[in-house]
Parts: C-alpha cells; sequence; structure tokens
C-alpha cells in the first residue's frame, strides 16, 4: 500500500502539441536540479513530479516529429529512443487539428515502437478549442485507431485534466525505489537553476581552467508581456587575469557561454529568453558563496 513507485514517463507529440505546457504544468514549482545535470544520457529530464508515493521522471523527446513534410525515417527512430525507455507513454494531440498526418504517422509507429510492458495513453489537449460532439468523436476515432489505455481530454494551459491525468499515471509507473532521492529535487527557484546552468556551460567550455573559482548568480528576471523573459546574470570570478579567460579572445568565449546557456534556458521554459551576462571581479566570493549555500540549505530545510 506504502509501496513507492518510480518511473519514466515520455510525453510525446507533433511540435505544439503542448508537451512543454503540460510538463511544467505537472512538474509544477518542483523542477528538478537533475534536469540539467542528466542531459547527457539519452534521453533529457525534463522534470520530476511526485503524487503520493510515486516519482514520475518526465523525458524529452526532442525533435520528434519535427520534418514535417517528409517523415525521414532514419529520423523518427532516432527521436523515438527517448520513448522507447519510458514506462509510460503519453500521445498528446491537439483537438482542434485532430489526426492529422503527423499524427497518423505517430500512431503507426507507436505499435511498431513501444514494447508490451510500456503503457500507452492519450492525451487531447486544447480541448477549450473544440465542441464536445468534436471531441468525442475524435476520442473515438483515435481508440479505434490505437487500443490506449486510457484518454484524458485536458486543457494542459488551463489546467483542466491535468489533476486527473497525473495521478493516473503515478498509479502506472512501476513499483521500486525513487529515482532520484527527495533532496535532489527540491524546490529550486527558476533563478537559481538558470544560474546552474549558465555555470555549467562555463565549467564545460573551460575544462579545467578555473571550475570551481567561479560562480554565476541571477540578478534581474523579468517576463515581459511578449512572453518572453530577460534575464541578468552576474559571473564573479577572483582575479582580472580570470576575467579575461571568460571573455575570451573578443569576447568569443563569453558570447559561446550565452547563446549555449539561453538554448537551454529556451527549452526549458519553452519561450524566448533574452539572456545578459557580465563578468565581475570579486576577490572573496568564495567566501561569500560558503554563506549563500548555507542560506540556501537552510532554505529547503525551512519547510520542516
Ligand atoms: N488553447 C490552448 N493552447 C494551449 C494549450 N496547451 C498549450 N497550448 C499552447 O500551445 C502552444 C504550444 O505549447 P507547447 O507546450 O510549447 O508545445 P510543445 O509540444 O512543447 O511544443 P514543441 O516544444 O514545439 O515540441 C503554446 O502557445 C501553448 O500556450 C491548451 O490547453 N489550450
Amino acid at each position: 500500500m506504502t509501496e513507492t513507485r518510480a518511473g519514466f514517463v515520455a510525453l510525446i507529440g507533433e511540435p505544439n502539441a503542448g508537451k512543454s505546457t503540460l510538463t511544467n504544468r505537472m512538474v509544477g514549482a518542483k523542477v528538478s536540479i537533475v534536469t540539467h545535470k542528466v542531459q547527457t544520457t539519452r534521453a533529457r529530464i525534463r522534470g520530476v513530479a511526485l503524487e503520493g508515493q510515486s516519482q514520475m521522471v518526465f523525458v524529452d523527446t526532442p525533435g520528434l516529429f519535427r520534418p514535417r513534410r517528409r517523415l525521414d525515417r532514419a529520423m523518427v527512430a532516432a527521436a523515438w529512443s527517448g520513448a522507447a525507455d519510458a514506462d509510460v507513454v503519453v500521445l498528446m494531440i491537439e483537438a482542434h487539428r485532430g489526426i492529422t498526418e503527423g499524427v497518423q504517422a505517430i500512431i503507426d509507429a507507436l505499435t511498431e515502437r513501444t514494447t508490451a510492458n510500456q503503457i500507452v495513453a492519450l492525451a487531447i489537449n486544447k480541448i477549450d478549442r473544440v465542441q464536445s460532439e468534436v471531441l468525442l468523436k475524435l476520442t473515438q476515432d483515435l481508440n479505434e485507431a490505437y487500443d490506449f489505455k486510457e484518454t484524458f481530454m485536458i486543457s494542459a494551459e488551463r489546467g483542466h485534466g491535468v489533476e486527473a491525468l497525473k495521478s493516473w499515471v503515478a498509479t502506472q509507473v512501476p513499483e521500486g525505489p525513487w529515482l532520484y532521492p527527495e533532496d535532489q529535487i527540491a524546490d529550486l527557484p527558476m533563478r537559481m537553476i538558470a544560474a546552474e546552468m549558465t555555470r555549467e556551460k562555463l565549467t564545460l567550455r573551460l575544462h579545467q581552467e578555473l571550475p570551481y573559482q567561479l560562480t554565476v548568480e541571477t540578478e534581474h528576471w523579468e517576463e515581459r508581456k511578449d512572453g518572453s523573459c530577460k534575464v541578468d546574470q552576474k559571473i564573479f570570478v577572483m582575479r582580472d587575469g580570470h576575467k579575461g579567460i571568460v571573455l575570451g579572445n573578443k569576447g568569443e568565449t563569453i558570447k559561446a557561454v550565452s547563446k549555449a546557456a539561453r538554448e537551454e534556458l529556451e527549452e526549458f521554459l519553452g519561450r524566448r529568453v533574452h539572456l545578459f551576462l557580465q563578468v565581475k571581479v570579486r576577490p572573496n566570493w568564495l567566501e561569500e558563496k560558503e554563506r549563500y549555500n548555507e542560506m540556501g540549505l537552510n532554505f529547503r530545510d525551512g519547510n520542516a
């Protein structure tokens, strides 16, 4: 009864189906610190959601059906790998678009690409955009086309049906220990995650040169009316010489880092980001950082 459950959940669907919106809703504020650390493994982890004793790890299937005109077989095969490891696969469809060519292609591939152990469900999204008759007919047609274990009608944006879907998925992931310890999925303010992303890109770019001698802080986060956000970050280094290294020849290092971090943040948030990086020399940041960490720790423990 109190057995823990944990598993991988893949949301698949055509671009724009609402996968990011749904993930964000299900994961909520609990964005995962592992998100950007586990990316090098096969599937990219979008977030970890908890429901009761269940841990659901949402994996991304990047660019699954992007080639809209001609579905290049090799490309689709590669993209399916994210879904292949998932315990639960949720196909997301846009209600108002119905069974498009792309949706049909995914359904055709489902039988071949999924194994008997995998649970495949259907989520018809954007139900706010259609009449109920249309929805019922679509549900029927889709379930004739494929034997989905369960069908959900949702509006990821408005939140309708999302809780039902989440609770159901929680019961479908296999019994077993959690995949990520709870302290790794503690609430992390988005600012910290964004800073961590930039720090990681710097570390990757600079290799051994100064991995732990710099720190990144998000100073300002502004939500813009057009849906994008503006993020200002400061990179603190200990010496003038380090500043030069971080900037690189004609600023090329900082430019590359900024681009990589921005792209990752955009993908994570599912929207446009304007990222501004500034390098500052602050000889004592290491000690300050320790205090900061301590505060961060207290912040998390503060719930108790
Ligand atoms: N009307 C309506 N719009 C929605 C709903 N869910 C998502 N959207 C919108 O659909 C668009 C695409 O949503 P995303 O979540 O970015 O879709 P995605 O599947 O992650 O897209 P890719 O990243 O291109 O694969 C956004 O403009 C959302 O605001 C919904 O329930 N109703």
